[in-house]
């Protein structure tokens, strides 16, 4: 183990991000290549991961190697440098998609066996379900996560506010959770003093042992917790929930995050879409078990079952499905042009970034008649809902935020090694049959949790390690040091998880030097509310919180501060000494890709990119103790604030500057402030070469750039496109490949 060389491992991923590495990468190669720093690149994106899964499906120059398990090793190892992309998480829709490209471009994958009976399709879904939801993320994050807006791209929305929907005393809008039957409701939270192994499973009223995980490992001081969340309880939420706003004539719009939740999020879709068209689905209950309907895949999936009726029986269940409408509230809208709702697919509204965007446009989500509209915003489970009724009643009393003046918020979040509910996957079961859950010391027997539940219940344990804890308070000690901001712990002593978490921080917070600083615990609405006073009036504040709030506070301030989290510096320290370099904290930007095959525009902004890249130099120039590196970090930083300052972001309207001219005046920037230091010759004759090439040639470049723009393209694919192709839509100007292959 160990590389000898400074190497960065660049992923490859999906859909926008993707296409913009396609165009980044020789760049980023041009410029690390005198520094001596070896850019290796690899594929993790969804098709890639899924051709991985089947090699005997394929012929020998179809295989693609176990990329992400590479990667997962290489976390392991002290000289890991990764910048990882954001990447889909594919929910079983766009996995099923990917599928049939796949298989459209001759790779004779199976099927995804979505009732699998037999061995060899039980194999296969097993497979398959290792490519599903959040796959690549949980595998890489062996640190916690450092994420921030930096000081020049806060400086730039100070200066650059973007707008703000305007809130108003009088918004209806507001979060609606449950208040029993949650997994807040009844969780359980202990922490083991010593290594053991436990099981879970479920003692039927006959007095049936179903052994439903044989073996979760713990590791000595291990917190580990069990929930559950009740079906009957959370359908009658729905009801009531529906019931209310089509009385109050609020819109309503459901919020969860089924990609990342893979296994319970799906399920409290599934019975949002079930009770909002309980009527159709009491009617046809005959034709939809038949056709196998599972709405927990949205209702898209009923649609696309039901093409296999006869044309009379179709129209029928869709008059029913539209008759439903009759009695229900009006449905927020995704894509109202294309009548694409909020229950249509469970990867369309991503809690994260659904809230923040709704919170963002003044409490507003968008009807069928394609008006904004005050909604009530469904987000089932309590625990962390709460979180955005605070902000929706602060700015309700006090206005929208103003991003010229607003404090910033980073966030330490606790995330490594799988932990809490983000690695609670394999440990997530829908109970088949009531009976008394429990979660058993596999050494004595002991029953160490326990609940009853019913028939469909979600029931669940999630782990977090200490070690992964003590680096989080460690990491949150050294930012609250380097920044001079308040540290505020987001910890409720209500709920039994974070109560044990408490009694450590305070215990692992004394392993510091903390003089002077000033580091706080708070339950959650508490620390929001803090928060939001000190951020209202231009002041900063840390967050450091578990990693839900990790992943919805990341998006929630960076889209109020930025307008896009896309803008944030993301940083995992790995444990083992090594960086991982995230970029941005959102997503991959699905819109982005069809705009560019449409009219060959493609408005992703590879800021995030330039931030993890300057990141990832710092950290080999500080590995391999080099200089030379180090003023190829700083140089990246300089050019990054010039191309903020001179406004050569992406345009998001065709025509104007996109990506690709984003990134070559990115390189020119770099090259010129490499060409203007004096601390090391050689490379600053290296770069004053290429410096002029790139300067001289600004004008004509920039016009092969934008002279493309208009047209439809065609990349050879979605999720596999023909790398060809791909090279040759997102390196259009020759002009600049020849400078740059140079
Ligand atoms: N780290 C990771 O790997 C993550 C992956 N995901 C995955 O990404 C996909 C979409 O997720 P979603 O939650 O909708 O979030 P997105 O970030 O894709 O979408 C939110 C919107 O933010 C804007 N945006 C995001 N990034 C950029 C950028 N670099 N430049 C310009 N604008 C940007 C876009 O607005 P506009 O369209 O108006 O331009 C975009 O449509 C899903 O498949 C999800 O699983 C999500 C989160 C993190
Ligand atoms: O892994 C995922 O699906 C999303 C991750 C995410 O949203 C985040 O880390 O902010
Ligand atoms: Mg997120």
């Amino acid at each position: 183990m160990g590389a000898e060389k400074p190497t960065i491992t660049y992923t490859i991923t999906d859909e926008a991000p993707m296409l913009a590495t396609a165009s980044f990468l020789p760049i980023v190669r041009a410029f690390s290549a005198p520094t001596g720093i070896e850019v290796e690149s690899t594929d993790i994106s969804l098709a890639a991961r899924i051709l991985a899964a089947f090699p005997e499906y394929l012929n020998e120059e179809q295989r693609v190697p176990d990329t992400l398990a590479e990667l997962g090793d290489m976390t392991q190892d002290p000289s890991a440098n990764i910048i990882k992309l954001p990447n889909i998480s594919a929910s079983l829709p766009q996995l099923k998609s990917a599928i049939a490209e796949l298989q459209q471009q001759g790779y004779a994958i199976p099927d995804y066996p979505v009732d699998a009976q037999d061995e060899k399709d039980q194999d296969i879904k097993a497979r398959y379900s290792k490519v599903l939801g959040s796959a690549v993320n949980p595998v890489l994050r062996e640190g916690n996560s450092d994420r921030r807006a930096p000081k020049a791209v806060k400086d730039y929305a100070k200066k650059n506010p973007h707008s703000m929907g305007e809130w108003s005393m009088a918004s209806r809008t507001h979060v609606a959770h449950m208040r029993h039957g949650d997994f807040y409701d009844s969780e359980q939270s202990i922490t083991v003093d010593k290594a053991c192994s436990v099981r879970m499973e479920l003692v039927t009223k006959d007095g049936d042992v179903h052994v439903l995980k044989p073996e979760i490992p713990l590791l000595d001081g291990e917190v580990i917790d069990s929930m559950y969340m009740s079906k009957k309880a959370l359908v009658e939420f729905y009801e009531e929930q529906l019931e209310d706003a089509r009385k109050t004539g609020l819109m309503f719009s459901l919020h969860v995050k089924a990609t990342m939740m893979k296994v319970s999020h799906p399920i409290v879709f599934g019975h949002a879409v079930r009770t909002f068209y309980k009527d159709a689905f009491k009617k046809h209950k005959f034709w939809f078990d038949e056709v196998g309907v599972n709405v927990n895949n949205g209702l898209v999936d009923l649609y696309s079952k039901i093409e296999a009726l006869p044309g009379s029986l179709r129209e029928e269940i869709i008059e029913s499905m539209h008759a439903c409408h009759e009695h229900r509230p009006e449905l927020a809208m995704v894509d109202s042009a294309k009548g694409i709702s909020n229950l249509h697919a469970p990867n369309d509204v991503i809690v994260d970034a659904s809230m923040p965007a709704m919170i963002r446009a003044g409490g507003k989500m968008w009807g069928a008649d394609g008006r904004p509209k005050d909604t009530k915003a469904v987000i089932p489970e309590s625990t962390f809902a709460r979180i955005y009724q605070e902000v929706v009643n602060f700015c309700k009393t006090n206005g929208a935020f103003d991003p010229a003046t607003m404090g910033t918020v980073p966030n330490v979040g606790l995330m490594a090694q799988k932990a809490e509910e983000y690695g609670s996957h394999d440990k997530t079961f829908e109970v088949p049959q009531d009976g008394e859950a429990r979660v058993v010391d596999n050494a004595t027997g002991e029953v160490l949790m326990s609940h009853q539940v019913e028939q469909g219940d979600i029931w669940r344990t999630c782990q977090v390690k200490d070690e992964p804890i003590r680096d989080w308070v460690k990491l949150a000690v050294n930012r609250a040091r380097a920044s001079g901001m308040p540290v505020v712990f987001w910890l409720d002593p209500y709920r039994p998880h974070e109560n044990e978490l408490i009694k450590k921080v305070e215990t692992y917070l004394k392993d510091h030097d903390t003089e002077g600083l000033d580091i706080q615990i708070m339950s959650q609405v508490r620390a929001m509310r803090y928060t939001l006073e000190r951020c209202v009036r231009g002041m900063d504040t840390i967050a450091a919180t578990g990693n839900i709030l990790r992943d919805y506070l990341t998006d929630l301030f960076p889209i109020m501060e930025l307008g896009t989290s896309a803008k944030m510096l993301s940083i995992v320290p790995l444990m083992k000494g090594g960086g991982l370099y995230e970029t941005g904290a959102g997503g991959s930007a699905p819109k982005h890709v069809q705009q560019l095959v449409e009219e060959n525009h493609l408005r992703w902004d590879s800021l995030g990119e330039f931030l993890a890249l300057a990141a990832s130099f710092e950290g080999l120039a500080e590995k391999y103790d080099s200089p030379r590196i180090n003023l190829l970090a700083k140089a990246l930083d300089e050019a990054t604030g010039k191309l903020l300052d001179s406004g050569k972001s992406p345009s998001r309207r065709t025509g104007e500057l996109d990506n690709r001219g984003s990134q070559f005046y990115l390189a020119l920037y770099w090259a010129e402030a490499l060409a203007a230091q004096d601390e090391d010759a050689e490379l600053k004759a290296h770069f004053e070469t290429l410096a002029k090439a790139l300067a001289d040639n600004e004008q004509r470049i920039v016009e092969e750039l934008n002279a493309v723009q208009g047209q439809a393209v065609d990349i050879g694919g979605y999720y596999w496109p023909d790398t060809e192709k791909l090279v040759k839509v997102m390196r259009p100007s020759e002009t600049l490949n020849s400078i740059i292959n140079g």
